[in-house]
């Protein structure tokens, strides 16, 4: 018997069951190691700006400050580091000049906006005639993060390593029961499985397959994270992820040679020094219709929880979201953001 059992070990179910763990309530987290993760591929990055009409990213504002706050906690109880703080260079074309100042005249994205410059030779990168660099980015080591919080949760005999099938989930009364488990709750965080999820309406998701690569560029600038449309994203040693692809007709988890060719396109207008490919990944962003989080429990079970769509910026999303699920558990009158409420599908 314990409190809840949650269901999913990526972004979403780690940083619930951190939360769990923190308030020292019971609970036990299952994963299938099989069963691929988004967020063990993820490159993590974090952009608090959305670039097409130069805006803030959704509640960026509110997300940061607790994104922060929550993975230095983490960093401090695993003893590692998986947050890289690095400014972020975005070329610009001439034409989008005149929105950037507009936005550092206006005085509201002083937080993330440095500065416009022009005329930066980096080593390895073609010249930047005009860019735009940003604060308060940077990435976060999902892998890392994932598989240390996984060891931490074994080591405190929370995790069961499994494959769930909704079949072999009952509901009593008072409980819910899988294989000899009883729980009051179970939350589902099995990221773009939930899409097909018999328990909860069908329908909400809009899945985006995501690929990315890594190179090793001995003589590419490890200062910045380079971000014109794509990413180039500095890791150490030389190593530098490069991404991502946004593809929406063919969900899968396999690597494919056209997004390889998309990505190395967009990479050859960018630098001109050699470089070797040393991974391809690709995975699926548990994306939503409306783009927001799905937060809530069952109107018609109150046994059955989800605690899933974080999209393309789980990173950002994650702390703030895990806690307001959290809240909700532990009390369901809690008020939360109306935008992620499960209630928007019924
Ligand atoms: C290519 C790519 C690049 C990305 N880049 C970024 C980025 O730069 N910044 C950013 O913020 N976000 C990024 N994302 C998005 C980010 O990865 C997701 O928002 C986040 O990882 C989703 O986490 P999740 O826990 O919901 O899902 P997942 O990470 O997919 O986790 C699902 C979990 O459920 C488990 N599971 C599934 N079915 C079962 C079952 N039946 N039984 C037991 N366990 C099961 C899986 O093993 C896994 O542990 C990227 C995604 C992709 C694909």
């Amino acid at each position: 018997m314990t409190k809840y059992i949650i269901v999913g070990q990526g972004l979403a179910g780690t940083l619930l069951a951190y939360r769990m763990h923190k308030n020292k309530i019971p609970f036990k987290i299952i994963v299938d190691p099989a069963q691929k993760s988004a967020s063990e591929i993820a490159a993590g990055l974090i952009n608090p700006l959305v670039f097409k009409r130069l805006t803030k990213s959704w509640m960026a504002d509110t997300l940061f400050p607790k994104m922060y706050e929550t993975y230095s906690e983490m960093e401090e109880l695993l003893s590692i580091k998986f947050i890289k703080q690095k400014e972020m260079i975005k070329p610009l074309a001439k034409q989008d000049i005149p929105m950037w100042q507009k936005r550092i005249d206006q005085g509201k994205m002083n937080h993330y906006i440095d500065r416009i410059d022009k005329n930066l030779k980096l080593d390895g990168f073609k010249e930047i005639e005009h860019y735009g660099a940003l604060m308060q980015t940077g990435s976060c080591n999902l892998n890392l993060l994932i598989l240390s919080m996984r060891h931490f949760f074994k080591q405190h005999n929370y995790l069961i390593e499994d494959h769930l099938k909704i079949d072999d989930v009952t509901f009593t009364d008072k409980y819910v029961h899988w294989k000899d488990l009883s729980a009051e709750k179970i939350i589902f965080c099995r990221g773009y499985q939930d899409a097909k999820n018999a328990l909860f309406p069908a329908d909400n998701f809009y899945l985006t397959k995501g690929e990315l690569i890594e190179i090793e560029a001995k003589s590419l600038c490890e200062d910045y994270i380079l971000n014109k449309n794509l990413f180039v994203l500095p890791t150490g040693n030389h190593h530098f992820k490069v991404g991502a692809t946004y593809q929406w007709d063919t969900i899968n988890e396999e690597t494919s040679e056209e997004g390889k060719l998309e990505l190395l396109t967009k990479l050859d207008k960018l630098i001109d020094t050699d470089y070797t490919i040393l991974n391809h990944w690709a995975g699926v962003r548990p994306t939503v219709k409306d783009r927001r989080p799905i937060l809530g429990i069952h109107p018609q079970n109150d046994r059955l929880a989800i605690f899933n769509g974080l999209g393309t910026k789980g990173v950002m999303l994650a702390p703030y979201f895990s806690e307001q699920m959290l809240e909700l558990l532990e009390n369901p009158q809690t008020e939360i953001n109306e935008e992620v409420k499960l209630d928007r599908f019924f």
